[in-house]
């Protein structure tokens, strides 16, 4: 997929969607007969909600249960937190998991942050008494589907998410997806925008961390013309992707105000570029990502209540690399394909292994360019790599890092933000060791402190080792 320049550079605007050959769509690789197993039901026996129940099984997502819109099992109780507790069905067993309160959670009547239910036990959180029970009952999904479009994944717990990524795909509903960087979280919004009817529609990305956050709002609702060549009208993001889908990436990065411009934009389908009293319609499907717990951004005030509730009208959340190791060889596989122009190369079989057992902190980002490296330098000793790949500490000529980081990339797209995220690393540096103190670095940069730090965490995230060999 390529990209075509709009009128504000700062965004992103995909091209029409080819598909690939090899990509079902998830909801077109379930199975017709109904296949039968371990349900769970949740039944709220004490407090404000007694008489709400859910139901989970092992196709499912994972549920949540808490005060917030968007936990599947609401409750309305002072001493429980918005999102409290997390359930997924896991060989046969209910797994639940707290998600940090301080009132805590009891399995009767034994406080567990984390446990293993059988059926039978009962629940009590806050004012709140929960009781589960087994049975066996037809699960919503066991398709063997081993892509969402373009998004690979064939993990029980990528799986799971295909039956959800069906449904929103048919629908406007805006969403939030979550995971750690390099996770697929642009991919997965792609994937959704391309399996529903805005497909011909345009794809726009604003990244949040790639920009100043003056540029933001320019970069969002563009800008009406002031008469000078230098001030003409820019058409925003919001307006460049109409008929589309608008993805913000980083959403949690954005500053109060603009999220306060956001979720004016949002309820009234309407913005207004700066400079301009004059309210245009917009028609956009809106998702975002964060790396951030939008919960806890939530109660500690750094994000609107408002905004996180018109946003998360759905929420997928997609593990790290680590926790699903089953995807590893089949999304190599596809890298490789992809990296090799589909040329009949040998896939390296020989180092399966020891990618399934490296912990990939850049996740499936860092497994695509290790077999972006790979297809085009061949394996190499571990010295080599550490001289051709590693050499972030003394800056090689700038055109032969370029070449690397467009060589190790599959798109434009891809280039692009590698080099960006080099650019920004070797900036921090450059600022760590010519500036004495924040207060010095942000005068000279010129950049927020706030964004500077969000600088510094990228460039933690660029310096990792390499496990091309
Ligand atoms: N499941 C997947 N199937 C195919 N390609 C994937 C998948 N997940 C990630 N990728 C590839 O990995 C790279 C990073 O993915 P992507 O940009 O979607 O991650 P992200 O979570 O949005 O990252 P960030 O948080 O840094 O913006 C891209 O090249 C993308 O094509």
């Amino acid at each position: 997929m390529g990209e075509r320049a709009g009128q504000v550079d700062m965004a992103r605007i995909d091209e029409p969607y080819e598909a690939m050959p090899s990509s079902p769509r998830a909801s077109e690789t379930g199975h017709a007969t109904p296949v039968l197993g371990p349900c769970f039901f949740l039944e709220v026996t004490a407090g404000s909600n007694a008489g709400v129940n859910v139901a989970i099984d092992d196709g499912s997502a994972p549920m949540f249960a808490g005060t917030s819109a968007t936990c599947e099992l609401r409750v309305a109780d002072a001493a429980v937190a918005r999102r409290h507790l997390r359930f997924e069905v896991s060989n046969g067993r209910l797994r639940l998991c707290e998600l940090g309160s301080a009132s805590g959670t009891f399995v009767n009547d034994v406080r567990a942050a984390e446990a293993l239910l059988e059926g039978g036990e009962t629940i009590r959180i806050g004012e709140t008494s929960i009781a589960v029970r087994h049975a066996i009952c037809e699960l919503a999904s066991r398709g063997p589907a081993a892509s969402f479009g373009a998004f690979v994944g064939t993990s029980v717990t990528i799986r799971r998410l295909y039956p959800a990524c069906a449904k929103l795909a048919a629908s406007r509903a805006p969403l939030i997806i979550e995971g750690e960087p390099g996770t697929g979280k642009e991919s997965l919004a792609k994937a959704i925008h391309h399996a529903g009817e805005r497909a011909f529609g345009p794809f726009v990305v604003v990244d949040c961390t790639a920009l100043p956050p003056t540029q933001l709002a320019l970069a969002l609702f563009g800008r009406d013309s002031r008469g000078t060549e230098e001030t003409a009208a820019v058409e925003g993001a919001f307006e460049q992707a109409r008929g589309g889908t608008l993805f913000i990436d980083e959403v949690g990065e954005l500053d109060l105000g603009l999220q306060a411009r956001l979720l004016q934009g949002l309820q009234r389908s309407e913005i207004r570029r700066i400079g301009s009293n004059a309210w245009r319609t917009v028609d956009v499907r809106i998702i975002v990502s964060t790396r951030r717990d939008l919960d806890t951004e939530v109660s500690e005030s750094r994000f609107l209540d408002g905004l996180f509730t018109v946003l998360a009208g759905a929420r997928l959340s997609l593990p790290p690399l680590r926790e699903r190791s089953e995807d590893i060889e089949l999304l190599a596989r596809h890298f490789w394909a992809i990296h090799t122009r589909w040329r009949a190369q040998p896939f390296p079989e020989n180092l399966l292994g020891r990618w399934k057992a490296y912990g990939w902190p850049g996740n499936v980002r860092e497994l695509s360019s290790t077999l972006a490296r790979l297809a085009t330098f061949g394996e190499i000793s571990a010295k080599e790599a550490r001289e051709v790949f590693a050499r972030r500490s003394t800056p090689p000529e700038a055109h032969d890092t370029l070449d690397e980081l467009i060589a190790a990339s599959e798109s434009f797209a891809d280039a692009r933000a590698r080099i960006i995220a080099e650019f920004e690393r070797r900036y921090i540096g450059f600022l760590d060791a010519h500036h004495v103190g924040e207060r010095a670095r942000v005068s000279a940069s010129g950049l927020s402190d706030r964004y500077l730090r969000v600088l510094r965490g990228r460039a933690r995230d660029a310096v990792r080792r390499s496990p091309v060999c």
